[in-house]
């Protein structure tokens, strides 16, 4: 069956599921069409992926016809996050990608760019920072036309059911954060205390971003991010993805979609 399409704005639209296997591939041939479009147009294919379960929403990827059609040689990965813990343990982003998905798709190993899990926070994320830059400079990742940071031609976040994104936490000075591109926090509300993630600006400055929610226990925050609010209402991070240039596309089951207002 076809999603429901609701289209909120020129760059955003929310894609709403009977179930999670129509989702998945959806989601799949979403992330197809935005490969294609970006090695038509600059021969490389650059995704930041999050951790949760968007990881297994992504397993389409991995399947017919996906993993013969997409053209896995163009792809450099990222991560949007990562919990700042060995590679190997339980709460790593990259374990979780690596074990569920990239060690089944065909990716140059050395396009796959991990976070150094042998540094503090703010040392891994100040070299981060500095692998994305140099990658800029050699054009793996495109620029912003209208900031100096980095253009992921995709983002790929799932929402937590407080609302955040990637390691962006609601009420967290780490939303303020507007020069760095990368950033580190010690305090996440969430276990484990200490990660790393991109910022709002560079998130925000991606060609694409895709949002995935699945679950009623979801439902509040996608209502509080999509919804029309009371501006005095508080901001959640998820609200605050707002591709300046880039599009936006909500992925949801029924039940993540069920308090809005727009869903009938
Ligand atoms: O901690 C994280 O959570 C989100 C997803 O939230 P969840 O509560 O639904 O698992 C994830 O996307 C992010 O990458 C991560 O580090």
């Amino acid at each position: 069956m076809a999603p429901q399409v609701l289209l909120i704005k020129d760059k955003m639209e929310v894609r709403i599921h009977e179930c999670l296997d129509e989702l998945s591939t959806d989601l799949a041939d979403q992330i197809e069409e935005l490969c294609e479009e970006s090695i038509k147009d600059h021969g490389v294919f650059a995704v930041a992926i999050s951790g949760g379960s968007i990881i297994s929403l992504m397993r389409k990827l991995s399947e017919a016809p996906y993993k013969k059609t997409i053209d896995w040689s163009k792809w450099y990965i990222f991560w949007a996050d990562e919990r700042v813990v060995a590679k190997n343990h339980v709460d790593s982003n990259y374990k979780l990608a690596k074990d569920n998905l990239l060690s089944k798709l065909p990716i140059v190993p050395s396009h796959v760019y991990s976070i150094n899990d042998s540094l503090t926070a703010e040392e891994a994320a100040s070299e981060y920072e500095f692998v994305i830059r140099q990658l800029v400079k050699t054009r793996v990742v495109n620029v912003s036309n209208i900031s100096d940071c980095p253009k992921f031609d995709l983002i790929l976040l799932e929402v937590g059911a407080d609302g955040h994104v990637a390691s962006l936490f609601p009420n967290h000075p780490v939303l303020e954060e507007k020069n760095e591109w990368v950033t580190f926090i010690a305090n996440a509300p969430k276990p484990p205390p200490e990660r790393i993630t991109l910022t709002l600006p560079v998130i925000n400055s991606a060609a694409n971003v895709i949002m995935v929610a699945t679950g009623g226990v979801k439902a509040e925050a996608v209502r509080m991010a999509i919804d029309d609010m009371d501006p005095e209402c508080s901001v959640l991070p998820a609200r605050m993805i707002q591709p300046s240039v880039g599009k936006l596309v909500w992925f949801l089951d029924v039940e993540a979609a069920s308090k809005l207002t727009r869903f009938s």
